[in-house]
């Protein structure tokens, strides 16, 4: 069967043998499922992994609340360029810029988004940079921040419970990526994807979120059910994504290509939330971004380099990947070093427009 016609499917995993403790023949299953999904698609939908509904429905009404406000009142909340904290209004960001990709209009994603993320203050026997772990900025919304800390909990567990699979399923020692990322750079991104009717332009080149592949380890995205989310498959073809019921999509970012040494690959994405009688659909989402320890060095795993080949990847910090691929995103600089991913955006894009030289059939 040629890559074509293999239809897409976004596997389904059940993480509960690792979040409530199974016998070690479920954990087997559970990691062998893991690495067939993580070797051929790169995103997947978990099931079992315990966040409770209250605390859902905490993050919901919290994103609502913070994101219902007038723009000027979000604007209060934004930092300093460079500062992956606070509040980024539409516009602000190109994360195909991140990928090593020039996008057809600088600057055009639409969604805008508020981060908190992993602060130097969290660890206070450890002598963290605070340009590395910011501190967070809180609005004054009531409610916002105790449930936005109770989701960001239990995304922190979800993470850290599918490293654990991740380097059973790569054949490591289980607790192999604990000490590397005992202080990780997490951020949670809250994504709002909506314009005011008259900023809608249409003729425009309108992007919600522009292509890209995340910068850490693993993501994981609890997102609302409007369609929007799309995937490169690996027919190199855009394909619709949205979560089924209960569960939350897992994606891989560069990291662990890097530590896998291409065994995995993160997943090319980006949004494009429909357009409903010239408005947007809304739409919602919450990245949690796993990075990793900032100084933790990236280098092929052991068991992910055949006897007598070469890594693909010269070793690298976190911190060192994380930068670049903010400058791109953030200041408007391509990340020449994108490598392979700019590559693979390239030829998806080329893939997904007709051929030029066909007409009219
Ligand atoms: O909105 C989504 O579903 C995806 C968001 C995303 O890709 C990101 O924040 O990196
Ligand atoms: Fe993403």
């Amino acid at each position: 069967m040629s890559a074509q016609s293999i239809p897409f499917v976004v596997p389904v995993v059940d993480i509960s043998a690792y979040v409530r403790g199974g016998t070690d023949a479920e954990r087997a299953a559970t990691a062998g499922a893991m690495d067939r999904a993580c070797s051929s698609v790169g995103f997947i939908q978990i099931l079992g992994h315990g966040i409770p509904d209250p605390v859902i429905q905490g993050l919901k009404d919290g994103v609502d609340a913070f994101f219902g406000q007038p723009l000027e009142a979000k604007k209060e909340y934004r930092l300093p360029a460079g500062v992956n904290r606070g509040y980024a209004p539409p516009k602000s960001e190109s994360l195909s810029l991140s990928a090593g990709v020039e996008s057809a209009s600088r600057m055009n994603d639409f969604f805008e988004a508020f981060n908190i993320g992993s602060q130097a203050s969290d660890f206070p026997d450890l002598d963290l940079s605070e340009a590395e772990y910011p501190a967070n900025a809180w609005p004054a919304v009531d409610g916002f921040r105790p449930a936005i800390e109770a989701y960001y909990a239990e995304a922190a567990r979800v993470a850290r419970t599918l490293t654990r699979i991740f380097a059973d399923a790569l054949g490591m020692p289980t607790e192999h990526f604990a000490p590397l990322t005992d202080h990780s750079l997490d951020v949670m991104r809250m994504n709002n994807y909506a314009l005011p009717e008259s900023t809608v332009d249409l003729d425009g080149d309108l992007t919600g979120m522009g292509e890209h592949t995340d910068y850490g380890i693993v993501t994981v995205l609890w997102a609302d059910q409007v369609p929007g989310l799309q995937v490169v498959g690996p027919d190199g073809t855009w394909h619709d994504v949205a979560p089924i019921d209960g569960a939350l999509l897992v994606n891989l970012g560069d990291i662990m290509g890097r530590w896998t040494n291409d065994r995995w690959m993160s997943t090319l994405h980006r949004v494009k939330p429909p357009i409903i009688n010239g408005t947007i659909r809304r739409r919602r989402s919450v990245a949690f971004f796993h990075d990793g320890n900032a100084e933790a060095v990236v280098d092929a795993l052991p068991t992910c380099v055949p006897a007598g080949e070469e890594p693909h990847y010269a070793p690298m910090t976190v911190i060192e990947n994380i930068t670049a691929k903010l400058a791109g995103s953030r200041n408007g600089q391509l990340y020449a070093g994108a490598g392979s991913v700019a590559a693979r955006i390239l030829a998806a894009t080329d893939r997904a427009k007709p051929p030029a030289n066909r007409r009219g059939t």
